[in-house]
């Protein structure tokens, strides 16, 4: 247990118990309770809200400098660095990931932070050409206060990437953590306080989505909110932002196409197609959870893979040698189980997994082996619907052409994946395939300076990259007169 005591929320710049209902976040690896809080309540959105708007225009964050705004974000990065450990066995206990990944998370975090101060000090107006006597100019201002609700599956790196380049636009923020992991957001909070972040520029309010997340979207003092979850949720937020006419990004689900050709260096394909599938316990919304191989190689090629599966290391979480942890909640494993269920109802069978690990103590946790399902088509249910799990569809191909349509045959559209030595091939599948991000010869790699985001279902808008501070800015043209030269109705 991190802490017996009920953990006080930011709400508005001060740090108290939320007005909603106790609960406990639990480990997933055990079930125990790790943390007890009290959820925000409405009249704490409502607060929290009121409070970031008067911190926005009277605590002076908007109105700093870029490169004071740009220093306090550089002492976040250094604090969530120097906290990096615990921050990471806390994000490790909240959502069950193993250690090695929430470090690899906290750093990215850090980083986020660091790359949104430089692109906040680096940020240049632009002077646009000028078609009279006058002088014109593009420049951007903060929007206001500003919402990011996030999933519970990267929570610190989901944050920090819609807190940092926020935050560095000069914006107050609203932040809504999924219930099941309220931590990280509660840290980052903290630690923006320690580097300088005044007080109610960061509220932090935990509890349900229908009806916190709901109504900080709803509120009409709301200028902009950053989404990232499910595809069901994102449409409803979308919705919410019509009709108050709201700027919202959206990230999404995916049912990511992974492709292997004949000439794949096969080894390196193996390792590539189990780490996008099976790290984070494939809750990951780039998982890629279709696989396409080449006839002539498929079987060979599945039969690796399903060996490697067999041979991960499922377990504690806290050892660095595991490879695949619990998933989320005792719930969204009975979900995933039903799509096994599904597949095979609809005549695939199960090459490997589909089953709950024994021994160990693993029984207490929500674990499940990782799974490959065969004989199924890309119509197939289970491999329309997103899983959110370790649930690999493996399903042969004849020609690129068969491929790239059943590849880009889905509502999805996040990333896809190619493994070919040839380029030219590897090229043009790359180009044909339709996503967010592909990946060539390798998979599941991130860059904050390389903008993320998905088509289709898969979302709307870009994170990341130096154009992801504009998500969180309002543009402005300014028109400055440069000559005496009277207007058409001058002395009418
Ligand atoms: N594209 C990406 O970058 C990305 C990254 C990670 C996860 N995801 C997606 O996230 C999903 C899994 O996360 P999840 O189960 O937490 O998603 P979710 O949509 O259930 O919840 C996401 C967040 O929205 C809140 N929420 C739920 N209902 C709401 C409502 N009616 N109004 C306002 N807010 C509401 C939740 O409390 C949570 O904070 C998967 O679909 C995954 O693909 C996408
Ligand atoms: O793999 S995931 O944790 O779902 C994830 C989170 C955030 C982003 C955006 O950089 C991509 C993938």
């Amino acid at each position: 247990m991190i802490s017996t005591e009920l953990l006080p929320l930011p709400i508005g710049g001060e740090w108290r118990l939320g007005g909603g209902d106790a609960y406990e976040s639990l480990y997933p690896a055990t079930g125990e309770p790790i943390a007890r809080l009290k959820a925000a309540s409405i009249a704490d959105v409502d607060e929290a809200i009121v409070r970031a708007d008067k911190a926005f225009r009277t605590s002076g964050w908007a109105q700093k400098l870029p490169h004071e705004r740009a220093a306090v974000l550089h002492r976040v990065a250094q604090l969530i660095r120097e906290e990096a450990e615990t921050l990471a066995q806390k994000q490790r206990l909240d959502n069950g990931k193993p250690i090695n990944e929430t470090r690899a998370l906290v750093a990215s975090a850090a980083g986020t932070f660091q790359f949104f101060a430089a692109a906040l000090e680096t940020l240049e107006e632009t002077i646009t050409p000028s078609r009279g006597p006058y002088v014109t100019m593009s420049v951007h201002e903060p929007m206001g206060v500003v919402a990011a609700i996030t999933p519970w599956n990267s929570p610190i790196a989901s944050e920090a990437q819609k807190l940092a380049p926020a935050l560095a636009a000069g914006n107050a923020v609203i932040v809504k953590p999924a219930e099941v992991t309220p931590l990280m957001a509660l840290e980052l909070a903290r630690l923006c306080e320690k580097a300088g972040v005044p007080k109610g520029i960061v509220s932090v309010l935990p509890g349900k989505g229908s009806l916190i997340g709901d109504a900080i979207a709803r509120h009409p003092m709301v200028k902009r909110v950053s989404f990232t979850g499910g595809t069901t949720t994102g449409k409803h937020i979308a919705h919410i932002a019509a009709d108050k006419m709201m700027p919202v990004s959206l990230e999404l689900g995916g049912k990511s196409p992974t492709m292997v050709l004949e000439d794949a260096d096969l080894d390196h394909a193996v390792n590539g197609v189990l780490y996008g599938i099976f790290s984070s316990s494939g809750e990951s919304c780039i998982a890629g959870s279709r696989l396409f191989v080449a006839r002539s190689i498929y079987d060979e090629f599945v039969t690796r893979v399903a060996e490697a599966a067999k041979a991960l290391r499922v377990g504690d979480p806290a050892s660095e040698r595991t490879q695949m942890g619990p998933l989320i909640t005792a719930r969204h494993r009975e979900s995933i189980e039903r799509y096994v269920e599904l597949g095979v109802s609809e005549g695939g069978h199960i090459r490997t997994g589909g089953v709950r690990p024994h021994g160990d103590g693993l029984e207490r946790g929500y674990f499940y082996t990782p799974t490959i399902l065969e004989g199924l088509s890309n119509n197939a249910r289970i491999s329309q619907e997103e899983i959110f799990g370790p649930v690999l569809v493996a399903m042969p191909f004849d020609s690129e052409e068969q491929l790239i349509e059943q590849a880009n045959d889905s509502v999805y559209a996040l990333a896809a994946g190619v493994w070919s030595r040839d380029f030219k091939r590897a090229w043009r599948l790359g180009r044909a395939v339709q996503a967010g991000t592909v990946w060539i010869n390798t998979y599941k790699q991130f860059s904050v300076s390389t903008p993320f985001g998905g088509w289709r279902d898969s979302g709307l808008g870009r994170e990341k990259g130096r154009e992801g501070i504009f998500q969180y800015m309002e543009q402005k043209s300014m028109y400055w007169g440069t000559n005496e030269q009277p207007l058409p109705w001058a002395n009418q």
